[in-house]
C-alpha cells in the first residue's frame, strides 16, 4: 500500500520506517527542513535504538521524506503523527494537528479516490470531532471521499521500533466497514507475523483506550511510589515489597518500579489532559489529581535526602540522568528538571551528566556544567542524585571515591551500596 505519515517525531518516524520495513510504499512529511532532510540521508532525527538502521535500509528504496502535501492524494492512506502538547491547564494544544489535519484535507480536494486519514496523535475523544470537521472541511467538495479514523500508539521510547513490529494490541477506531477494512490492510503483514491483538471500535472509544492505558499505568506507579514512600518510614524495602506483590498476576510484576517517578512526552500530558476534559464534562476525577500529586513529589523528597546528610548551597552536586527514561535523548517532563530546579534554588552548584541527553537538556538550562562522563561528575562533589537508570550507572563503584562528600541518592534503585559510600534509596 501507499502510505503518507504527516509528522516525523518520535511517533512518525518510527511508525514510517516500520511501515517501510513491512512492505509498504511510505512518504514522511513533516514542516521541518532539518527534519526531511534527516530522513533522506538515512539519519533518524532522533535517538532511538534500531531506526537509524531501519532507515538506512529502506530511505532510497520504499521510503521518503518531503515537506510537500502535494501529492498526498497518490496513497491509500495518511496518518496524524503530529505533536499535541499540554497547554497550562492541562488540555492539550491541538492548534499544530488541526492545522496539519485542514492541510490534509485541502490537499485530498481533488481526490478521485477514497482516501482515509488515521489520527495516530494522541487526542481526547472530545477532540475527534474537531479533527473530522477539519480534515472535512479542508477537502472541500472531495469530503464523500475522505474518511477519518484512528489508530493510537501505544510505542515507548526507547524500545519504539521493537514495540511497533511486536505490539501487545493495535487499536483500530472507525466509522465504517470500509475504514475498519483499509486499516487491516495496513497491518495485514504484522497480525501475519506476530498475531497481535486487534480492537476494532469507534474513534472515540480508540482515544479512550490510549488515554486509559496511560493513566492506568501512570497511577500503578504513583501507587507503588506512595507505597514505597511509607516503606521507606518504615524502614521497609519497597522493592522486596513490589517483587512478592508482583507475584500475585492481578498486579503484575511489571511497571512496579518506585523512585522519582514519571516523566515523559505522555504520562505527564495525557493524566493531565485526561482530568482537564473529566473537569469540563462535569466529573471531578479526585484519584487521578492524587497521582499527579504524589508524582510532583518525589523529585523534592529525593533532593530533601540529600539536604539531610549534606549542605549543598555553594557545593558541586552531582545529577546522573538528565532523560526521562534510559535508552532516548528526550528530556520532555524528566525528573531531572524538578531536581535541577530543586537544587537549584537552594544554592548548590549542578555537575549533570547523561550519555545521551545532554544536548537538550544545555537548552532548558544553559549555566548547569555538563560533565563528560559520569565519573567527572562525581569528582569532588558533596553528593550525587540519580535521576535515570541507566545501565552504566550500575557499574559505578570505585568512582564514588573521588567525591568530596560520598554521599548518593539514589532515585531508580540502580547504585550498589558499598563501604565507604552514604547510600539512601528514594524508597528503600
Ligand atoms: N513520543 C511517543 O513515544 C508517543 C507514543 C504514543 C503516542 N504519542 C503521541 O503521538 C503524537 C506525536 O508525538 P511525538 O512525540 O512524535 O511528537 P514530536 O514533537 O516528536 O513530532 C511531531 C512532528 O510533527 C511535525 N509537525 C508539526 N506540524 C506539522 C504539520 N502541519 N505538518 C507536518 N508536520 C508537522 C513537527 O515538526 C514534528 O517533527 C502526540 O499526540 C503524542 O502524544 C507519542
Ligand atoms: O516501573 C516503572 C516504569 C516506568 N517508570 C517511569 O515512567 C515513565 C514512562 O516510562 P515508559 O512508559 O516506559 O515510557 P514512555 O515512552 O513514556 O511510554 C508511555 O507513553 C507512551 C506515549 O503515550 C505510550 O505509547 C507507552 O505505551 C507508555 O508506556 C518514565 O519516566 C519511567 O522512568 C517508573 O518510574 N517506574
Amino acid at each position: 500500500m501507499q502510505i503518507n505519515i504527516i509528522g516525523s517525531g518520535y511517533v512518525g518516524t518510527t511508525v514510517g520506517a516500520c511501515l517501510a520495513d513491512l512492505g509498504h510504499e511510505v512518504t514522511t512529511i513533516d514542516i521541518d527542513e532539518e527534519v526531511v532532510a534527516a530522513i533522506n540521508a538515512g539519519e533518524s532525527p532522533i535517538h532511538e535504538p534500531g531506526l537509524d538502521d531501519l532507515l538506512a535500509e529502506h530511505v532510497g528504496e520504499s521510503l521518503s521524506a518531503t515537506t510537500s502535501y502535494e501529492n498526498l492524494a497518490d496513497a491509500d492512506v495518511t496518518f496524524l503523527a503530529v505533536q499535541t502538547p499540554s497547554r497550562s491547564d492541562g488540555s492539550i494544544d491541538t492548534g499544530p494537528l488541526l492545522s496539519a489535519a485542514e492541510m490534509t484535507g485541502e490537499a485530498l480536494r481533488d481526490a478521485t479516490e477514497r482516501h482515509l486519514v488515521v489520527v495516530k496523535s494522541t487526542v481526547t475523544p472530545p477532540n475527534v470531532e474537531e479533527l473530522r470537521a477539519a480534515v472535512l472541511d479542508g477537502a472541500g467538495s472531495a469530503r464523500d471521499y475522505v474518511e477519518v479514523a484512528a489508530n493510537p500508539e501505544f510505542q515507548r521510547e526507547g524500545s519504539a521500533v521493537e514495540d511497533f513490529l511486536d505490539p501487545q494490541k493495535i487499536v483500530f477506531g472507525t466509522d465504517s466497514d470500509w475504514a475498519t477494512e483499509r486499516l487491516r490492510a495496513v497491518y495485514a503483514p504484522l497480525v501475519a507475523d506476530t498475531g497481535a491483538n486487534v480492537v476494532e471500535t469507534d474513534p472515540e472509544t480508540a482515544m479512550m483506550v490510549k488515554y486509559a492505558n496511560n493513566v492506568f499505568l501512570a497511577s500503578k506507579i504513583s501507587l507503588i511510589n506512595e507505597l514505597g514512600n511509607v516503606c521507606k518510614e518504615f524502614g521497609i524495602d519497597a522493592y522486596e515489597v513490589a517483587d512478592a506483590i508482583g507475584m500475585d498476576d492481578r498486579i503484575g510484576e511489571r511497571f512496579l518500579r518506585s523512585g522519582v517517578g514519571w516523566g515523559g512526552s505522555c504520562f505527564p500530558k495525557d493524566t493531565a489532559a485526561l482530568i482537564d476534559t473529566a473537569r469540563e464534562s462535569g466529573y471531578d476525577p479526585e484519584l487521578l489529581e492524587a497521582v499527579v500529586s504524589v508524582n510532583d513529589g518525589q523529585p523534592d523528597r529525593m533532593v530533601e535526602l540529600l539536604t539531610d546528610h549534606v549542605n549543598v548551597e555553594g557545593r558541586p552536586i552531582a545529577v546522573l540522568g538528565l532523560s526521562f527514561k534510559p535508552g532516548t535523548g528526550d528530556i520532555r517532563n524528566s525528573r531531572a528538571i524538578p531536581v535541577i530546579e530543586r537544587l537549584d534554588a537552594l544554592g548548590a552548584e549542578v555537575v549533570a551528566y547523561d550519555p545521551v541527553a545532554i544536548d537538550n537538556m544545555r537548552e532548558r538550562f544553559p549555566e548547569v556544567t555538563y560533565a563528560e562522563d559520569a565519573a567527572d561528575a562525581l569528582r569532588d562533589a558533596h553528593g550525587a542524585l540519580v535521576v535515570t537508570d541507566w545501565d552504566e550507572f550500575e557499574a559505578l563503584d570505585s568512582e564514588f571515591d573521588a567525591m568530596a562528600r560520598p554521599v548518593v541518592v539514589d532515585g531508580r534503585h540502580v547504585v550498589e551500596r558499598r563501604d565507604g559510600l552514604t547510600y539512601e534509596g528514594l524508597t528503600w
